[in-house]
């Protein structure tokens, strides 16, 4: 897993570490692992380090100071270094001196033709928008940008991203990811962690890697059949609206092997897309299951909400998604009664009708405030996916790395991913996020650069199954597609 920290946990963290944080160590190992990194970014840009050119934009704290001191480190290597100090007052001594000692140079304006820029206006103590004049001075910048330890104008705890930041090309932060890296993974470009040597406490968000969503995916085994593999039952869909039901069920048939029984009156439409479904029109002939997905285009009448009563007052695992989500808004005692496996699905607007308020700019606080609320757990949707669980501490987080599943019918799909894999056993935390790893690498195989619907996402989850399961996906930060 790889784990996200607030900025108060690393402040902490750096405190632990005593007289290297006080007598400035812990500055010069951060400095000097981002000038490293700069100029590695110049070589691949320009193949060379030596007479290139990097622009500075300097604030008034700590983050200015590594990125002077990186700039210094950067000049003595024969980097022409140009800073401007948006407050020359307060920008940081000891990093200036050093900067200016080794041949940097101080301007009003960047010059035009750097070739890398490095935002190091702030870092862990940021809040709100870049100011005007830093937006004036990114506004004129066309290189790509290196931000010290967060983009300026994105919280590092919320990630939220305000209006103007900066938009990095990478992000070099240290010693630990901080919450903004995954939850405004699009503004941070490619991170890379310098090792100040802190001591990494627990996590309180954290990303599966790919290794481990493989890991925990059901794979048969030999004195396995058709039903010890857990049977999905679906409850999607209507005679009027069948592309729900065929969605959600596609997406439970490719994910596991065994089986997927539908319930309701989209039984043909589902069978004749999907043969190897179980179809019945009602509950009392669906036969047995060992968890439900109810919801995705079932309708909110009264029969919806008699049925949405009668599937969560079994003791299976239960998924609720889209209508579902609706009619438990103004039921939320049928969850809250509840003592078996419940993963609610909610897009955002779902969110705020079974919430009775918006997401809001903090999007963990919130999927942890629903969850607490309702006893479940809450697969908030987005680009960056966020799961929360009462029983647990740690939220997952799931960053689809592209948006090609923002498509209609894309979670009916998720919703039958997650769950076959609630059937098959596995705790609904893990499932939401397995489901929402493969759902999002499945859109992006399937995509390959152009639009697709949701379809097409359904007969992407085999491929992207088999390269997951073969190890031989390519997880870097803006890449989700297979080697070719
Ligand atoms: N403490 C340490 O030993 C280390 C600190 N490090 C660096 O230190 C940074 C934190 O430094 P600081 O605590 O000085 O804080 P920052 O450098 O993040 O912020 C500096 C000042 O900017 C002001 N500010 C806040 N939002 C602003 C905005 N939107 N526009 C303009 N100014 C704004 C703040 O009031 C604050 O006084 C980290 O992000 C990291 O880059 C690293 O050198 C690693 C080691």
């Amino acid at each position: 897993m790889i784990g996200y920290f607030t900025a108060d946990a690393v402040r902490d963290a750096e405190k632990d570490t005593g007289a290297l944080l006080t007598s400035g160590v812990l500055m010069r190992r951060a400095a000097g692992g981002l000038s490293h990194v700069v100029a590695d970014e110049l070589l691949a840009r320009t193949s060379g380090v030596y007479g290139r050119r990097v622009g500075l934009v300097i604030g008034s704290g700590d983050n200015g100071g590594d990125a002077l001191y990186a700039g210094a480190a950067l000049a003595r290597r024969g980097v022409s270094v140009s800073a401007v100090l948006l407050d020359p007052d307060h920008a940081h001594p000891g990093g200036r001196a050093a900067f200016t000692e080794a041949g940097g140079r101080v301007v009003s304006t960047l010059p035009s033709d750097i070739d890398v820029a490095v935002d190091g206006v702030v870092g862990l103590r940021g809040h709100g928008p870049l100011r005007p004049a830093a937006a004036a001075v990114f506004a004129q910048i066309t290189a790509p940008i290196v931000a010290v330890d967060v983009p300026s104008g994105v919280d590092a705890d919320t990630g939220l991203v305000n209006e103007p930041s900066v938009s990095a090309a990478t992000t070099v932060t240290f010693g630990m990811r901080r919450h903004a890296h995954i939850l405004a993974a699009p503004s941070c470009g490619r991170v890379e962690v310098v090792d100040i040597g802190l001591t990494d406490p627990v996590p309180d968000l954290v990303e599966l890697s790919d290794a481990e969503v493989a890991a925990m995916w059901p794979i048969p085994g030999p004195d396995d059949n058709k039903y010890t593999q857990g049977v999905t039952g679906i409850i999607a869909g209507s005679a009027k609206y069948p592309g729900a039901a065929i969605l959600c069920t596609g997406g439970a048939v490719a994910a596991t092997s065994g089986m997927v029984r539908y319930c309701g009156s989209a039984a043909g439409e589902v069978v004749s897309h999907h043969a190897e479904v179980i179809a019945a029109p009602d509950l009392d002939s669906t036969g047995r299951v060992q968890a439900w997905v109810i919801g995705p285009g079932a309708g909110t009448d009264d029969a919806a909400e008699e049925l949405l009563e009668r599937i969560l007052g079994t003791d299976l695992p239960v998924l609720v998604d889209a209508d579902g989500l609706t009619v438990l808004a103004r039921r939320p005692d049928l969850v809250r009664s509840r003592t078996a496996p419940t993963l609610l699905t909610p897009h955002a607007g779902e969110f705020e009708r079974l919430a009775g308020h918006e997401v809001g700019t903090d999007r963990l606080a919130a999927v942890r405030g629903l969850a607490a609320d309702l006893g479940a757990t809450v697969l908030l949707k987005g680009r960056i996916t966020l799961i929360a669980d009462d029983r647990a501490e740690q939220v997952i987080a799931n960053d689809a790395r592209t948006s090609w599943s923002a498509t209609a019918g894309a979670g009916d799909v998720l919703s039958g991913i997650a769950g076959s894999l609630l059937a098959a056993g596995l705790e609904p935390r893990l499932a939401a996020a397995a489901a929402a790893r493969v759902h999002a690498l499945a859109a992006a195989m399937a995509a390959r650069g152009a639009p697709i619907g949701a379809s097409q996402l359904v007969a992407g989850v085999s491929p992207a199954l088999r390269a997951l399961l073969a190890g031989d996906v390519v997880s870097l930060r803006g890449v989700a597609e297979p080697p070719a």
